[in-house]
This record gives C-alpha cells, sequence and structure tokens, in this order.
C-alpha cells in the first residue's frame, strides 16, 4: 500500500516523557503510532535570518530525521523572519483569534500573510523531494491552508486532504480576514477537506456557495474553483483504554502529594495552554460568583487550574497572562483562609501520565473555552474515570467536544451564574446520576475512538482517485 505522508506545523517531541504540546501533536503521535508512516513538520527551532542566503526561500538545508518507532520524522528549521510572518504572525495572530470568532483580537498584515505563504511554500519543497507519486498526502491544521496549492504548483498529483483541528467560522467572521478568498481558493486545492463538527463542515459549504457562487452536491462533494472537494466531519477522539491504564498507573508520589493537600476536599481541575480561546478569564469569574454565592463549599473545594504558557510572543497571549495571575491572587485574597487555598493556579505544563491521575482524583473535570475545535482534555477527564464512582464534567457548549459529550453538564462560558450553578450541581451530583452520564459519554468516546478519526480520514483519502479533484 502507498505510504500516508503526514504534514503539520506541530509534530510531537519525540523524547518520552516531555509534555506534549497540545492535542493536535498528541492526537497525531498515538494515531500514527502503530500503523506508521512518515511525518514532516517544524523543528520548533528558529535560526538566524543571516544563515539564509538571500535569494532563498529558507535554510537550504535538508530536513533532520529521526526516528520513533515506526515513524519516521522529518523536521525543518525556521527563520526568524519566518517564523514571525508565519507562526507568530499570520497564523496565530490573523488567523487563530479569527478561526475562534476573536476578531477584535486579530491583527492584519499583507507581509505577514506573505511569510505564511513563503513557509507554506517551503513545507512543500521539501516534500516534493520526499514523498513519492502514489504516496497519500494528509497535512493539518490552519499553518497549512497554502500548502496543497503549493505542491500542486510543484507538480504534485498526489491525493491530498487537509483536517482543520479548529472550529471553521461563520462566511461573516472569515470574511474579516482580508486575504480570505485567497485562503479559500487555496484550500480548494485539496481533494478532501476534514472537520471537526458537522458545524464547521456547514460553515465552509456555506462559504463555497455564498460566496464564491460554488455549488455543494449531495456526501459532502463541493465544487468551486473548477475543482471537485470532498468534505467530511471526522471527530477526533482519544485511547480510551490507554488512557484509563495511565490514570490507573498513577505517579504515588504527587498523587500523594496532592491528596494531602486536599485532605477530604473535593478536586475541581482544569487543564489547558494559557489562550484567550480557553475562557480562562469567564471561568475565574465564575468561580469566584460560585465561592461568594455558595459559603457552604468553602473549605470543602479545591479548583487547580494548570495553565502551561502557549505562543508567549503573541501579544495577546501575554495581556491574558498578566491579568490572570492577577486575578488568581485577588481570589485568593478574597476568599482563602490560614488553612485553605481555593484557587490553585500552576503556570506550568505536566507530561500526560502525569495529568492522568490527577484527572481520575477530581470531582469534576471544568472545561469552558470560548470556542475550541474539539478540546481533548475534555475526553482524557472522562477516560480516567473510576465508572463506578465517577466524576462529572462540566463542558462549554462551544467546545466541538459538546457535539458528542452532550451527557456532560453543557454550559455558556460567558454566563457566570450558569457556570456556577452547574459547579455546585456538579459536586451535589448523586452517584447514579454520575454514573448514568459517565457510561453515555464513555460509549460515544468508545465509538469516535482515536483510531477511528485515523482511519476513516485515511480511507476516504485513499479512496479518492489520484488529483481526482479536476471537476
Ligand atoms: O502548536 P502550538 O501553537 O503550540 O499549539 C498547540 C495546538 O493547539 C491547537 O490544537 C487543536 O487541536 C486539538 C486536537 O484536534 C483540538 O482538540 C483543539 O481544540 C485544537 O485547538 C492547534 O489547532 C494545533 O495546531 C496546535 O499544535
Ligand atoms: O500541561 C499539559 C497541558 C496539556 N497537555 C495535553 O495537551 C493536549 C491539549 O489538547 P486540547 O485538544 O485540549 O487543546 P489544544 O491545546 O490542542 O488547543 C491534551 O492532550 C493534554 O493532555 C499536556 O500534555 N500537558
Amino acid at each position: 500500500m502507498s505510504r500516508l505522508v503526514v504534514v503539520s506545523n506541530r509534530v510531537a517531541p519525540i523524547t518520552e516523557g516531555e509534555p506534549t504540546a497540545g492535542g493536535l501533536a498528541a492526537g497525531v503521535m498515538d494515531a500514527l503510532r502503530h500503523s506508521g508512516g512518515l511525518w514532516f513538520g517544524w523543528s520548533g527551532q528558529t535560526v538566524p535570518d543571516t544563515l539564509v542566503p538571500p535569494d532563498t526561500l529558507a535554510p537550504g538545508l535538508p530536513p533532520a530525521v529521526a526516528r520513533s518507532g515506526p515513524v519516521t520524522l522529518y523536521t525543518t528549521d525556521l527563520t526568524q523572519r519566518d517564523y514571525d510572518d508565519y507562526y507568530r504572525g499570520f497564523a496565530n495572530g490573523t488567523l487563530w483569534p479569527v478561526l475562534h470568532y476573536q476578531t477584535g483580537l486579530a491583527r492584519f498584515e499583507h507581509g505577514e500573510f506573505e511569510g505564511y505563504r513563503r513557509v507554506n511554500a517551503h513545507f512543500a519543497r521539501h516534500l516534493a523531494a520526499l514523498v513519492a507519486p502514489d504516496d497519500v498526502i494528509w497535512a493539518h491544521d490552519y499553518h497549512l491552508l497554502c500548502l496543497a496549492e503549493s505542491l500542486r504548483a510543484a507538480g504534485l498529483r498526489n491525493r491530498m486532504g487537509l483536517f482543520l483541528h479548529t472550529p471553521f467560522p461563520a462566511p461573516a467572521v472569515l470574511t474579516t480576514v482580508p486575504v480570505h478568498a485567497e485562503l479559500v481558493r487555496a484550500l480548494c486545492q485539496y481533494d478532501l477537506v476534514g472537520f471537526q463538527t458537522e458545524g464547521d463542515r456547514r460553515a465552509f459549504a456555506d462559504y463555497i456557495r455564498h460566496e464564491l457562487g460554488g455549488e455543494e452536491l449531495p456526501g459532502g462533494v463541493l465544487l468551486a474553483h473548477g475543482r471537485r472537494i470532498r468534505t467530511g466531519v471526522y471527530p477526533i477522539g482519544v485511547q480510551v483504554e490507554a488512557l484509563r491504564a495511565e490514570a490507573q498507573a498513577g505517579e504515588p508520589e504527587s498523587l500523594a502529594a496532592l491528596r494531602a493537600g486536599l485532605g477530604d476536599r473535593a478536586l475541581i481541575i482544569s487543564v489547558e495552554r494559557l489562550d484567550y480561546s480557553k475562557g480562562l478569564r469567564q471561568r475565574f469569574a465564575a468561580y469566584e460568583r460560585f465561592l461568594a454565592s455558595h459559603a457552604a463549599w468553602h473549605r470543602r473545594v479545591e479548583y487547580v487550574q494548570i495553565a502551561p504558557p502557549s505562543r508567549s510572543d503573541v501579544e495577546a497571549y501575554q495581556a491574558i497572562r498578566r491579568e490572570l495571575e492577577g486575578e488568581a491572587g485577588r481570589i485568593n485574597g478574597r476568599f482563602a483562609e490560614l488553612d485553605w487555598m481555593p484557587l490553585r493556579y500552576l503556570n506550568r505544563g505536566f507530561p500526560r501520565r502525569r495529568l492522568m491521575p490527577l484527572y481520575a482524583a477530581a470531582r469534576v473535570g471544568l472545561v469552558t473555552p470560548l470556542r475550541d475545535g474539539m478540546n481533548l482534555v475534555a475526553k482524557e477527564y472522562v477516560a480516567a474515570q473510576d465508572p463506578q464512582d465517577p466524576g462529572v464534567l462540566v463542558l462549554s457548549r462551544f467546545a466541538g467536544a459538546a457535539r458528542e459529550l452532550d451527557a456532560a453538564l453543557l454550559v455558556n462560558p460567558h454566563d457566570e451564574a450558569a457556570v456556577a450553578a452547574a459547579l455546585d450541581r456538579a459536586l451535589a451530583m448523586p452517584l447514579e446520576e454520575r454514573q448514568e452520564r459517565h457510561t453515555a459519554m464513555l460509549r460515544v468516546m468508545r465509538r469516535n475512538s482515536l483510531e477511528r478519526w485515523r482511519d476513516r480520514f485515511e480511507a476516504d483519502l485513499r479512496d479518492l482517485e489520484s488529483a481526482a479533484g479536476a471537476a
């Protein structure tokens, strides 16, 4: 069978035990670990611009190669200028906020978009030297919307698919990006475009029909720019049994330390990259309101927030970090007692195998992003629970995960009073109701596993005829 070539900006660290850099890297690594394949991406390193001759696009060096089990990892460095324009600039300063409906936080510079295209072309140039004509190419996420266009320009006729890990916003939101038309035209060079939810897929189809005057055929096929693009919904999953084993294996000392600090208090846990899309500011406010309005829970609960810094050189991320540090101190200052700290805010990451026992020990998993493509932490929390005595997931209706995990306590993260009431309800929930909700969520998660996500996308990609995109 032809090879699977995976391309993403972020690749998983190949050293065991390092914190995983977000859900994409964790998911792709877990998915590739069994079937194997070639994975190409950014090394995470930048090199000074002076190392690059002015007439070349990017470092002329061949990519570094490493092996992790059956996965061969090719990584390339970025120059400082490429990193600034592409990753810090257009990908995370323009696209990320717009894809998450935060248009007020988005900036736009034509030069950064050019840099974004330059890096997509740089990736394509390396890939063109690596892929065989019958390989299937599976690109990931908003960093690589223009990759297929660059690969086609280099003459590649391979089957190419893109899976978008983030939301795809309504056309009225996407069109705030001045180069939306160029982006969607480039996206149409893929043969298959996959989304986390039907809402995201619908938004893309609406753009094609209403902005481009394209056509939508039955079975998720779109006709636009003289091409035939297949679309589908592939919710990313987790490996339930492997995660459960990690949760049970535990790490006696760290868990013991946590338990000693907690005593018999109920633990509320939240874990995410420190990102404004994750709704931490609103969550802190909701927790403060919960403490103010539910005095009966004082000293009986503790909220642990794990929030490793992310994209720290983007201004909006620096602002949220400053703000949360102040808020955590203020909330503790208002409610803490000599022997009780209501909120523990940890500004650092943990390897996932250390997080799993913490999830297992938590009475409530509090996951309230303002928008999220999926949110794997929600699924990991459910997987970690003891089915005989499970904790309760309080989940934002705006996370992709809410489409599947509708047996969670679904909340609107903008409604502080509703989140506070959900916390009270979750903490007081009778065993039978907790079990019923947990069983229902586990059933969906077992069905929509990580393997199914990978297998369905890969099968649909392989099913397409080579260069079938021409309408
Ligand atoms: O690579 P970074 O800039 O450090 O950011 C980490 C990743 O964040 C985003 O993850 C998304 O993918 C998850 C798995 O599908 C999904 O659950 C989550 O909702 C998404 O936000 C981003 O999309 C990735 O590209 C980043 O690598
Ligand atoms: O300190 C941390 C924080 C998060 N994660 C992992 O990073 C992923 C986050 O994925 P999610 O889809 O929730 O959000 P993203 O960061 O991709 O937006 C999950 O697998 C977490 O277990 C981790 O390993 N260590």
